[in-house]
């Protein structure tokens, strides 16, 4: 199918800024730049938007046969090392399970590629993901633009606090974490170019409705496309307008998520139609998505009920297939909770708001820990472990399950110290012997109060007496072992996909079957 996006009407010149944080100026660019060689989706350099070709396609796609959007770092170590990072990075794409033909061009840190190591080793288990957790020496952490608050929202920290020795202190945690961003950055401005929103339509073929939310990142409207009629979700990417700020120009965060979403094809991944261009200057950019009425933590806001045991297991069975076709397709997402969860009145579940996420390799590399919303955040996380992977979403998705089966947040915390007192509140005081390793992570110095035993039974009993809701046997297993504090021994999606709860009674509703609810206002 030939798409709107094969002629080139745009060229945007990305200009890399010294800060520490992932940020590119967009500049319009009459000069069409070539596209690069592959990388795998990452960081800083490359960055091709190509849209999934066919429908049929289940598996991973990416192609150039639609979008294409190219940002290209023109750092001087790109320069001098560019034949170097093609051999690397075929030694890289021969190694990974991701095809060539999706990841064609990605985001790509040229330091993470000069120290990719050539004998990387495609791990072959389930357990790909853990057995290759080990440290690399010299690596460089990766920089993000985007950290996370609390509860929702996902805007960035506006306090942290470091465990240091047997207490908090602000300043310290900071600047080790800031430091680690500045060291990531060059010193001096990168100036790059892409070719970007390869005939992209305008905004103006469609008539907005109504603001359907306002994220850290974007502005999300309904709209009617003008052309077919249909409902869509145009996501409004939010420029840094400000040109004395350090931060400056089109987020890289959103770049990566454009690139991540138009490569993913799965009926739990919301589905990106186009990118489209308009607004002043023709500079604002929309992603196109398909429309859901509701993310799932206005859902429970709204509703009187707790989910039914029965579409509890719907939901989860939907957000763990999506999952694990991200972390199939080695991304993680790094920021699930459930105003990231859509939901539509025909039963369907999709996760949305990929700007955290990213791919990765093995041996995993270190990356920053400001991810992932503070009440979905997993213990290591907050612990400062800088080598962490998929494990993390499966935190997220056991603090999501207990919220779907309780309708309140498991662990609402309000500082990140608090955060980590009320997951060991519940799940008990953690021990070399539990979780070793627990005790050389960066912050587990701090004197946390002893609690021996894990209490998470008791918030999920097996039998009420006051007609609350109530968890099998077989599901506070699953439960549990979601939230098991030691990543390693937590449980891997395909786990938690085969996992014997999903098929006792009450089965799993049927999406047919589950509830519809009034349009969100
Ligand atoms: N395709 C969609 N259809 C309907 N609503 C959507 C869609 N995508 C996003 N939304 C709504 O917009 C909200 C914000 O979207 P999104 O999380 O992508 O933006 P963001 O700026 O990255 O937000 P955050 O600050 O939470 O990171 C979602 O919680 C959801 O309510």
């Amino acid at each position: 199918m030939k798409s709107t996006f094969t002629s080139l009407t745009t060229n945007v010149t990305l200009t890399r800024k010294t800060s520490s944080k992932d940020q590119v100026n967009v500049v319009m660019s009459p000069e069409p730049v070539e596209a690069q060689g592959p990388g795998i989706l990452n960081q800083d350099v490359d960055l091709t938007f190509a849209r999934k070709t066919s429908s049929k396609d289940q598996g991973p796609v990416m192609s150039q046969e639609l979008g294409e959007a190219q940002l290209r770092g023109v750092h001087p170590v790109d320069e001098l090392e560019e034949g170097q990072l093609e051999e690397e990075q075929k030694v890289k794409q021969e190694a990974s399970p991701v095809k060539k033909s999706r990841w064609e061009t990605g985001l790509t840190s040229h330091k993470e590629e000069l120290i990719s190591h050539a004998d990387d080793v495609v791990p072959k288990t389930s357990r790909w993901n853990r057995s290759s957790l080990s440290p690399e020496c010299g690596e460089l952490v990766v920089s993000e633009e985007r950290q996370c608050n609390s509860s929702g929202s996902g805007s960035r920290h506006q306090s942290v606090e470091k465990l240091s020795g047997n207490e908090y202190s602000d300043n310290e945690y900071f600047s080790s974490d800031h430091d680690e961003l500045e060291a990531e950055e060059p010193a001096s401005p990168a100036q790059g170019g892409m070719n970007m929103l390869l005939g992209s339509r305008s905004v103006n073929g469609f008539q907005k409705l109504n603001k359907i939310n306002e994220g850290t990142y974007g502005i999300v409207y309904r709209a009617r496309d003008e052309k077919t009629k249909e409902i869509v979700a145009l996501k409004k990417i939010k420029m840094k307008e400000d040109k004395y700020e350090e931060e400056y120009g089109f987020p890289l965060t959103s770049l990566r998520e454009i690139n991540i979403l138009l490569s993913c094809n799965h009926p739990s991944i919301v589905n990106v139609k186009e990118v489209v261009v308009g607004g002043r200057n023709d500079s604002d950019v929309y992603m196109v998505m398909e429309h859901l009425e509701h993310d799932l933590k206005g859902l429970m806001e709204r509703k009187k009920q707790p989910f039914s045991t029965s579409e509890v297991k719907c939901l989860m069975l939907q957000l763990l297939e999506g999952v694990h076709y991200l972390h199939t397709n080695w991304i993680i997402h790094r920021d699930l909770k459930p105003s990231n969860l859509l939901m539509n009145n025909s039963g369907e579940l999709k996760i949305c708001d990929f700007g955290m996420a990213r791919q990765y390799g093995s041996p995993i590399k270190p990356y920053t820990q400001m991810v992932i919303t503070q009440w979905y955040r997993p213990p290591e996380l907050l612990l400062g472990a800088k080598q962490y992977s998929t494990a993390v979403d499966m935190w997220s998705i056991g603090c999501i399950m207990a919220e779907l089966l309780s309708q309140k947040p498991l662990f609402p915390g309000k500082t990140e110290l608090d955060q980590l007192q009320k997951i060991f509140a519940v799940l008990g005081t953690p021990t070399e012997s539990i979780w070793p390793g627990f005790s050389s992570l960066p912050n587990a110095k701090a004197k946390f109060p002893t609690q021996s035993y894990n209490l998470l039974r008791k918030k999920f009993p097996a039998i009420s007496f006051v007609g609350g809701q109530i968890l099998s046997e077989r599901g506070f297993d699953l439960l549990n072992g979601l939230l098991t504090l030691d990543p390693e021994k937590r449980l891997t999606v395909e786990e938690a996909l085969n996992h014997s709860w999903f098929h006792e009674v009450p089965l799993p509703k049927s999406q047919d079957f589950m509830p519809t609810f009034p349009p969100r206002r």
